[in-house]
């Protein structure tokens, strides 16, 4: 049987009268790259929060690697690394300090640490440019230091809330070039937030489409489009699944064909 890497049932969560997450079901398997898609406000971040034990879970429950999470934070969080939305990376540092840095936090013990920033460097392409200021570096290259700050404790689980947003095209080959990389040689669990569609559709093995709190479809990219047409794109099914007219039956990438059908006797 597959491992689970991700387990999360009833995941709800609201901020005052907003529910941003309601009554999520999602499982990761160990060793996929699993996209989590969805447009502003769906949910994804606050999922990935609760997933990482930085926000307490109001309801629902959570599990890495068989861990409860709300149980077990510390010993969730030794599993987990996590690349946040915002920058992390501290300019004035050097690019081996900020690695040296997550090395401490995470408790690296003293006598591996150098060589799990050496590793960590190396595993992102910076280790011709450790030495030098953080500050220097191109959006691409912060955000694959960020992804060495995340991998030095050695997780199962990388967790990385729009790795790409805001590089050029060639940043954004860079990083998915690494996270490929990463992959195949560690088997690390992979879960990734997007709003690139041709990224989640040629980097990520399965999707889930949040869209309101809610999975509104999940499946591998081929699965997802099929059902929507012959020659759908994700990006049609992403319009698909947050088209209002979308009736939720809980049965994942049936509803997407669903929809598409009476949106097709509509039109
Ligand atoms: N700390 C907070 N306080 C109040 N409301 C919040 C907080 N965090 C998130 N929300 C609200 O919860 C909803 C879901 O937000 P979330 O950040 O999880 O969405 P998202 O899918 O990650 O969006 P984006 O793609 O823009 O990052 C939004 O309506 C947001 O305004």
């Amino acid at each position: 049987m597959t491992e689970v890497a991700v387990r999360c049932r009833g995941l709800r969560q609201s901020f005052g009268e907003q529910v941003a997450v309601d009554g999520v079901d999602l499982d990761v398997r160990a060793g996929e790259v699993f996209g989590l898609l969805g447009p502003n406000g769906a949910g994804k971040t606050t999922t990935i929060r609760a997933i990482t034990t930085l926000l307490p879970t109001a309801a629902g429950v959570v599990e890495i690697f068989g861990v409860d999470a709300a149980r077990h934070k510390l010993a969730t969080r030794r599993l987990i690394g996590y690349v946040p939305q915002q920058l992390s990376a501290d300019g004035s540092l050097t690019g081996w300090e900020n690695v040296a840095l997550f090395a401490r936090l995470f408790d690296v013990p003293r006598a591996q640490r150098r060589s799990a920033v050496r590793t960590a460097l190396g595993a992102v392409g910076l280790t011709t440019v450790a030495e030098r200021l953080a500050g220097t570096y191109s959006g691409g290259m912060v955000r694959r230091l960020e992804l060495a700050q995340a991998l030095v404790s050695g997780p199962k689980l990388l967790v990385l809330d729009e790795p790409t947003i805001g590089l050029d095209p060639i940043g954004r080959e860079g990083v998915w070039d690494r996270i490929a990389q990463i992959r195949a040689e560690t088997g690390m669990t992979v879960l990734v937030t997007t709003h690139y569609m041709d990224e989640a559709d040629q980097h990520c093995e399965r999707l889930a489409l949040m869209h309101r709190g809610r999975i509104r479809a999940r499946g591998t990219p081929a699965e997802l489009k099929a059902a929507v047409g012959p020659d759908a794109t994700l990006d049609d099914v992403f319009r698909t699944i947050t088209d209002d007219t979308f009736e939720e039956t809980g049965e994942g990438m049936r509803d997407v064909r669903a929809t598409r059908r009476t949106s097709g006797r509509l039109g």
